[in-house]
């Protein structure tokens, strides 16, 4: 058995992780950290996990975390990961970072956005874990920066689009709604229950959401122009799930049937990726739980614009889903190992 770690197992992702790895055949989780929760059974924190997952949370610094597992999920805050992650990987071991320090390329462009970055060279070093897009380069990186959500969703949904230049990248809007369990699980007003049930709220409008720049570095390569997007977010009453619904208009006409083509074409061998045969459209509920991706794509006569969505469970194939996908292909196991399950519904 492979012995994993997950740093920051007490958060959203961390249980998640949990949950995924209990039950994935070829390894044992050896080591999980949580402040807060030193001391305690991590099935204490989340009972859910009562039974099924043994490990007792510790508050370890990175040198004594790393003889402790051969494999580590960094599960913690960006801007925290950047500090973590350096001694692990020094100590010869491989990981999978699930926040943004990573991600992008240019660290001038992080350095933006988040912080100043404290380990940019190992920013060259990263692969970016869509497995969809770089499953050659994870199968051999020692690094890899686990996607941010909205960005899965995006990508995946615009990819086919966009590398074949069959849209206006200056027109393209994208319309995203998230789940509660997106913002993670240290107390916030904004996030307390009457903030958010009952209602549904856009935020961060007008270019300022940090996921921008990711999805513009991925989109831009795929285009191999500068590709700058219209985002926004939106925050819905529930715990899983982001739709995002993305909007452009076509360089030239196109028909709804080639469109659906050039979807079941793109992802045809892909486990994960599921397009919607015609006419029916992805929900959040028909993807919760699992590590999928729900894809449909639909043309608008009227107005020559086309229409994509796409369905995942954020903290699935939005994190740590997505996370145990790149681990798997790391380890060269099969891809889906531990993650083969039906989305549940309802
Ligand atoms: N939630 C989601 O849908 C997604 C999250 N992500 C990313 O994954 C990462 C984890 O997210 P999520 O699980 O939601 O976050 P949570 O806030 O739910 O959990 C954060 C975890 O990190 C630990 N932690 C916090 N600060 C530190 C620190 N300074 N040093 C060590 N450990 C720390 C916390 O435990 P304790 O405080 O007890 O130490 C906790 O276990 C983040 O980078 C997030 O952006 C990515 C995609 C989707
Ligand atoms: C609903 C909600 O608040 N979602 C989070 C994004 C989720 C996420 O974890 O993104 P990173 O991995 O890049 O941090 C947000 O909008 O900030």
């Amino acid at each position: 058995m492979i012995r994993v770690g997950i740093v920051g197992a007490s958060g959203y992702t961390g249980v998640e992780l949990a949950r995924i790895l209990s039950t994935h055949p070829e390894v044992e989780i050896t080591v999980a950290t949580s402040r807060q929760y030193a001391g305690k059974p991590l099935s204490e924190v989340f009972p859910s996990l009562r039974d099924r997952v043994q490990v007792v949370c510790e508050n370890l610094q990175p040198d004594e975390l790393k003889d402790r597992a051969d494999f580590f999920f960094t599960a913690v805050p960006h801007k925290t990961a950047m500090d973590i992650v350096p001694p692990l990987l020094a100590a010869g071991k491989k990981v999978v970072d699930l926040s943004a320090d990573f991600r992008i390329r240019d660290v001038a462009v992080y350095e933006q956005w988040y912080q100043a970055h404290s380990s940019p060279e190992l920013v060259r070093q990263a692969v970016y874990g869509l497995p969809e897009l770089y499953r050659d380069q994870i199968c051999k990186a020692d690094l890899v920066a686990n996607p941010g959500c909205y960005p899965t969703s995006v990508i995946l949904g615009l990819a086919p689009l966009v590398r074949n230049h069959l849209i206006d990248p200056g027109t393209l809007i994208i319309d995203s709604k998230s789940g509660t369990t997106g913002a993670g699980r240290s107390a916030s007003v904004a996030t307390l229950y009457c903030e958010v049930a009952d209602g549904f709220r856009p935020y961060k409008v007008g270019g300022s959401h940090r996921h921008i720049p990711e999805m513009e570095q991925e989109l831009s390569a795929l285009s191999g122009n500068q590709v700058t997007i219209s985002f926004t977010p939106h925050l819905l009453p529930v715990n899983r799930g982001i739709l995002s619904t993305m909007y452009a208009r076509l360089e030239k006409p196109m028909t709804t049937q080639a469109l659906q083509e050039l979807y079941e074409t793109t992802y045809g061998d892909e486990y994960f990726v599921r397009v919607c045969p015609q006419p029916a459209l992805p929900a959040t509920q028909h993807v919760r739980g699992s590590n999928c991706c729900d894809l449909a794509v639909s043309l608008d006569e009227r107005t020559g614009r086309v229409i994509v969505m796409a369905a995942i469970d954020n903290i699935v194939k939005g994190a740590s889903g997505q996370a145990v996908q790149n681990m798997n292909l790391m380890l060269g196991l099969a891809e889906n190992t531990g993650l083969e399950g039906a989305p549940f519904f309802p």
